[in-house]
């Protein structure tokens, strides 16, 4: 904790209900250890998110210094146990929505916003409806012979699926099988996600349409997830016999924080496109200068 009155600069935000803390940091001078990102996140004690979007310079942060010739800010994303994850899909969308609106960055010439993240360069543009798409890279689909995800005595085959970070994307009739999710479910075989595991569950409302909830890793249950809905699309995009010449295809993924709209091209390309918002700012005692 911080020992003097003065606070630090937060800002809070949210992409489909997916919410988070963001902690401006240009030079990177803020120690943001696993237990202040836990406070942080803290729904009572603390602010309260999903997770925290610390924004530094990319020159200033060794994780990111290959890429500041390529992306000037640097989203350092944290899960709200402290973990540290790979990248965050509504997450880049409220962290473009906060450089924008504070003046730290405009578009390029190519239209887009370009932030360095864990999982290589994101480049992000502002839709003319206000939403932010993001292009989010190709998703890697390593086999998945044998994969399961239960949840108490249900089981259900999983595609793995890579989108910078793991998950697994089971099918099920109707959502309120998975239960309560307030533990996560259970994956097997059990080394089949050594570093951890989103676990996306997915029920069709329609062609191109379906409805997920999603179990995330270092967070819960969340109301939303931008690398779970990428991962639910190609997922089904495979499961509807869709190969690249049934591509471009968007689908409609509703969460129940909002609606994403996921496209994935020929060339396996993904982009997603959702809603940003910042919500409040303010100062913050629970971290402090390094
Ligand atoms: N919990 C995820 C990171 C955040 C992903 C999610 N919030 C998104 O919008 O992509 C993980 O540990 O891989």
């Amino acid at each position: 904790m911080n020992d003097s009155s003065t606070g630090l600069p937060f800002l809070k935000g949210h992409g489909a209900e997916n919410d988070f803390v963001i902690v401006p940091d240009p030079d990177g001078a803020i120690e943001l250890a696993p237990e202040h990102v836990r406070l942080l996140c803290d729904r009572y004690a603390g602010i309260g998110g999903d997770g925290v979007l610390h924004a530094v310079r990319s020159a200033k942060n060794p994780e990111a210094a290959h890429l500041a010739a390529d992306a000037e800010w640097f989203m350092d994303y944290r899960n709200s146990d402290g973990s540290v994850a790979e990248m965050c899909g509504n997450g880049v969308r409220v962290f473009v929505r906060h450089l924008l609106e504070a003046g730290l960055a405009e578009p390029g010439g190519d239209g887009t916003i370009p932030v360095a993240t864990r999982a290589g360069l994101r480049r992000v543009r502002l839709e003319a409806d206000g939403r932010l798409t993001v292009f989010m890279g190709r998703a890697e689909l390593p086999d998945s012979t044998g994969i399961e995800v239960a949840v108490g005595d249900r089981r259900w085959p999983a595609r793995k699926i890579d989108m910078g970070n793991p998950h697994a994307v089971a099918f099920v009739d109707d959502l309120a099988q998975a239960g309560h999710l307030l533990d996560a479910p259970s994956v097997s075989p059990a080394d089949a996600y050594p570093e951890g595991v989103n676990v996306e569950f997915v029920a069709d409302r329609g062609p191109r349409h379906v409805a997920v909830r999603v179990h995330e890793r270092g967070s819960g249950e969340t109301r939303a997830c931008g690398t779970g809905a990428c991962a639910v699309m190609v997922a089904a995009a495979r499961r509807d016999g869709l190969g690249p010449e049934g591509l471009p295809a968007t689908y409609r993924v509703d969460m129940p924080g909002g609606t994403l709209e996921i496209t994935e091209h020929p060339d396996g390309q993904i982009e997603m496109t959702g809603p940003a918002v910042i919500v409040a700012a303010g100062t913050t005692t629970l971290v402090r200068q390094g």
